[in-house]
């Protein structure tokens, strides 16, 4: 089982908003699809370090995590047999994300309207988690 991160990056953690959504290039089973930024945690890295590494790589940002989104399999998301995801609220600041790896294309998507994407299937149930619990602050 491989670890996966991924951030949910708002606009404001405490009232979050507008989420950045990064429409996968690759591999071709993959592309055109939305996930959130982040990626595999390597071999003795910790899961938030990897994840501000893979935010720093593929969007050029530096952020601040806010809460874990805990799933609801020891904490994570499940996204294939072989993957689970851990999630972090987070916050951009340093840069402006651009789509410097990985995706072709970065959309901040408006409150109400997380879903309209063609998300991964493996993260449908967690966009409308995050979605519910959001529009709850
Ligand atoms: N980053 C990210 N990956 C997701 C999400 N949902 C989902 O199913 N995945 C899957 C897609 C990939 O199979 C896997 C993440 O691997 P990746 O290929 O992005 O990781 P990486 O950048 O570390 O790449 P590599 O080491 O495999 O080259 O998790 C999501 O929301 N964000």
């Amino acid at each position: 089982m491989r670890l996966v991160v991924g951030a949910a990056l708002v606009d404001d953690l405490r009232r979050p908003r507008r989420l950045l959504a990064a429409r996968r290039s690759a591999p071709p089973a993959l592309a055109g699809r939305w996930e959130l930024p982040g990626g595999k945690v390597e071999p003795g890295e910790t899961p938030t370090a990897a994840l501000h590494r893979e935010l720093a790589e593929e969007l050029g940002v530096v952020v601040e995590l806010g809460a874990e989104v805990v799933g609801p399999v020891e904490g994570c998301w499940p996204l294939t047999p072989e993957l689970r995801m851990r999630v972090w609220w987070a916050r951009i600041v340093t840069g402006d994300a651009q789509p410097l790896q990985d995706h072709d294309e970065l959309r901040w998507l408006q409150e109400g309207e997380w879903g309209a994407v063609d998300w991964l299937p493996g993260d449908v149930a967690l966009i409308r988690h995050m979605g519910s619990t959001a529009s709850q602050r």
